[in-house]
């Protein structure tokens, strides 16, 4: 290889000069320096020329540790190294001082590197231009440790990556799209590292599938690139550094390539980035200009980091052999090449030398792959790494030493010969195929337009089929509601028409089709009801007119059980008991059955009356409720297909649920009135009936035929109770009192009337404590009792059956 001349020394810049080459044997050696004697003023040119594109082309030398220790500055016996002035001197045999754009000293940590030789091109890259970053030297002098660097000191990679995320973060009137690709040139064969089957290894074994071959293709916008090959999107460095290092791992795990994979081979990673302007949302005006001015514009460019395998000089087994045969087939291309760049180019704009031959660049897929970064197109920072070593170490050995010179010439040709003009890739529209195929991110774009299209169309199909569905289920809430209403209302109605009954069973205790008195109301004795309007007593309370109260059909069982047990003890002679039934309404008439006129049938009648009455105003009112909420619950459901209307549904489900609510607590107000009626009821039975034994014992019974004879005098024909207690009757008739006799009687039956009456006082006044308690009634001073909430009115119907059941027992007594 030819060695650079004195006159680079005195190049433009004075960055490269050497005195003496030693490892080109002589013939080659003068030949080229005969060579790089022309080229001196060429040389010059080209540096001029250069100055163009400044900063375009960074070479550095990096200068790794040797084992005994190197510093800045510091001399390993024929080596001088020095940092300040990008120095390296080696003063043996064909030595020379090689300046370059940066020597890194043995100290010198990752990130330094990384900052002074391949930060700005990362960040050009970023604004659009293409670049290159590769590392070149012999086997372990540290390019996969400068490229790829350790956890506690990432390399050039993890630190571009970095960099491209923070500039993203600082660009944000500019999106951008990220892809990543990354192969390797094994045996001058690409290998595809993010391959899934590439992970286990490269597909040796019969049951991996063998991937399509790789191959180079070139474009006039793409330059030359690998396909097919694996690109991924990445969002964020994790995710990047994260496909890297699975790359890095399918280059390290067949065990048959174990040494391809650990720096027998070149590995490029490939990030591409795509970018455009951001469309503005700040107003309408704005948003119509800038959406006229870039619609898609796309700008492509790509960053290429590159981690060379290492020249060999000697191997050891036949498969090192053949590798490094490859490997330095590859590397002696790539220094052809840039020895012979001269940024020439033929008619057909393909680059040759300066006389101008081609450039071997197809000579290896190297060459080939690089050939855009080395023509000129793209910035290029090559990082040269070395290792020198003081006398008597490894380093110091005549075939590392001329290793070393090798690299530190190829470095300083690169720098002397690579012009590059590279320019800010061009915004495609995205429109054409080429820039179509490969801005994925317009691609995206439109994609993304498809499918929101899309999305809307099935989105409103969503829309109509979810209004079907709800409309659906409102029909069905609907017509759950109309059933759920028509249950409440059917149960409702029976409810009453129970209670209806009840009050019909509890009068017709006097009554039957015969319109006879049971034998009950034959022993009236226990309420009466002093009418104040007309002083009569009458079984008919103000309860009695309650409307749609529920205390109706109690208040007509208490009412019945009241006028069976109409007495005075004085029956009206000559007259008997009359009913009618008119209406279905048992009507009593009880006018001058007692000629006291204190148990008045007829008012029963009309009381009984008047209830049902009110009951059936209740039915038609539970019944127009109903309707209405049916009503109401139509005009939710038409209102409920629109989804806005929701909130209205609900709120009128709430509404209804309350309306039901409302119907179950009557229901159940009724049932526990209803319960309290019973109880009543068999507490008033159960006096009467003791009463009636009482009547009907042989102690009692003159007195109760006596009574009987004064309730019905002797008209037995027209009385059923005649049949119901013939015996009683016959007994009255077979054995005429005497007056002693039945005053005794008389007595005892008043002292069991007490006691009934007493029983019975007591169940209603626990009731009515019981209602004091519960604040459903209150009691007055002088023990009066009035209720506490209007329209309760049984509670004192309660009182006054109380007082008018104590009443009699205090006037017999
Ligand atoms: N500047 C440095 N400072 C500290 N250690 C280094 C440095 N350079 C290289 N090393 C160490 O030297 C060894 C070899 O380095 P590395 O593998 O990077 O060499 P290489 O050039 O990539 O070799 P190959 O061509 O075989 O891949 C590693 O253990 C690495 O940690």
């Amino acid at each position: 290889m030819p060695s650079p001349s004195h006159s680079r020394s005195s190049s433009a810049q004075g960055s490269y000069s050497t005195s003496a080459t030693t490892f080109e044997d002589v013939d080659e050696s003068t030949k080229r320096g005969r060579e790089e004697a022309d080229d001196s003023v060429s040389d010059s040119a080209k540096r001029s020329k250069a100055n163009d594109g400044k900063g375009n082309v960074i070479v550095s030398v990096r200068v790794r540790p040797d084992v005994s220790g190197s510093g800045n500055s510091k001399t390993e016996g024929e080596w001088m190294v020095d940092g300040r002035r990008s120095l390296v001197a080696y003063r043996g045999r064909e030595g020379g001082d090689y300046y370059y754009d940066n020597v890194f000293v043995a100290h010198d940590k990752n990130d330094r590197v990384y900052d002074a030789s391949a930060k700005r091109l990362v960040r050009r890259v970023m604004d659009g231009y293409h670049g290159t970053v590769f590392a070149y030297g012999m086997t372990g002098t540290g390019k996969t440790f400068s490229m790829q660097g350790t956890t506690t000191s990432p390399g050039v990679i993890p630190l571009a990556i970095t960099d491209i995320f923070s500039y993203i973060r600082e660009t944000p009137h500019r999106e951008f799209l990220l892809r990543v690709s990354y192969l390797e040139i094994y045996n001058e064969k690409l290998h595809d590292l993010l391959l899934p089957s590439a992970a286990g290894g490269h597909g040796t074994g019969p049951s991996v599938p063998q991937p399509e071959e790789i191959k180079l293709r070139e474009d006039s916008k793409r330059g030359v690139y690998a396909s097919p090959l694996t690109e991924e999107i990445v969002q964020s460095p994790t995710q990047l550094l994260r496909v890297i290092a699975r790359g890095d791992l399918a280059r390290r795990t067949s065990s048959t390539m174990y040494n391809a994979r650990s720096s027998r081979s070149h590995a490029v990673v490939q990030i591409v980035v795509e970018s455009r302007e951001r469309l503005p949302f700040h107003g309408p005006l704005q948003k119509i200009k800038r959406a006229a001015i870039v619609p898609g514009a796309v700008r492509v460019s790509t960053l290429s980091l590159i981690d060379l395998a290492g020249s060999e000089r000697a191997a050891e087994s036949k498969e090192r052999r053949t590798e490094g045969a490859h490997i330095n087939k590859s590397l002696l291309t790539l220094g052809t090449v840039i020895a012979r760049l001269s940024g020439h180019k033929d008619k057909n704009g393909d680059p040759t030398d300066k006389d101008g031959k081609h450039l071997p660049y197809r000579d290896s897929k190297l060459t080939r792959l690089l050939q855009p970064a080395l023509s000129g197109d793209s910035l290029i920072s090559i990082l040269c790494t070395v290792q020198i070593g003081s006398a008597g170490s490894a380093a110091a050995t005549n075939s590392h030493v001329a290793e070393t010179l090798s690299t530190l010439k190829f470095a300083a040709r690169a720098r002397n010969n690579i012009v590059s003009h590279a320019k800010k890739a061009e915004e495609s529209l995205g429109s054409g195929a080429d820039a179509g195929s490969r801005a994925l991110l317009e691609r995206y774009r439109m994609e993304i337009q498809i499918l929101r299209a899309q999305l809307n169309g099935q989105a409103k199909v969503q829309i109509e089929r979810e209004e079907k569905q709800l409309e659906k289920e409102a029909d069905q809430r609907h017509e759950e509601q109309l059933m759920e209403i028509q249950l409440a209302k059917t149960v409702l109605k029976e409810r009453i028409e129970h209670l209806t009954r009840l009050v019909l069973c509890s009068s017709s205790i006097g009554v039957n089709s015969n319109r006879s008195f049971s034998s009950l109301s034959m022993y009236p004795r226990l309420a009466v009801f002093t009418n104040a309007d007309t002083g009569s007593k009458s079984a008919r309370s103000s309860g009695s007119h309650s409307t749609l109260g529920p205390t109706s059909p109690s208040l007509n069982r208490t009412t019945s059980m009241d006028s069976s047990a109409t007495i005075d003890g004085q029956p009206c002679k000559g007259q008997s008991p009359t009913s009618s039934f008119e209406n279905g309404v048992v009507e009593f008439d009880m006018k001058g059955d007692f000629c006291d006129g204190t148990a008045s049938l007829s008012a029963q009648n009309r009381a009984l009356r008047a209830d049902l009455v009110d009951k059936n105003r209740y039915i038609s009112t539970l019944e127009k409720r109903l309707l209405q909420a049916r009503r109401s619950s139509h005009s939710r459901t038409s209102l409920v297909f629109s989804p806005s209307q929701k909130a209205s549904q609900v709120c009128g489900e709430d509404g209804m649920a309350s309306i039901l609510k409302g119907k179950d607590d009557e229901i159940t107000d009724l049932r526990a009135r209803l319960d309290d009626k019973d109880r009543m009821l068999n507490a008033l039975q159960s006096a009467a009936r003791k009463r009636d034994v009482a009547e009907l014992s042989p102690e009692a019974s003159p007195v109760g035929s006596g009574r009987q004879a004064r309730l019905w005098g002797n008209d037995s024909k027209s009385s059923t109770a005649t049949q119901v207690r013939p015996v009683s009757l016959v007994e009255a008739s077979s054995s005429p009192p005497e007056d002693q006799g039945m005053e005794k009687a008389s007595s005892v039956q008043n002292d069991s009337d007490r006691k009934s009456v007493d029983e019975v006082s007591r169940i209603l006044d626990e009731m009515i404590q019981d209602r004091v308690e519960s604040g459903q009634l209150v009691k007055g001073t002088r023990g009066s009792v009035r209720v506490a909430q209007d329209g309760r009115k049984e509670e004192l119907r309660m009182s006054a059956m109380a007082v008018s059941l104590r009443r009699p027992a205090s006037e017999e007594t």
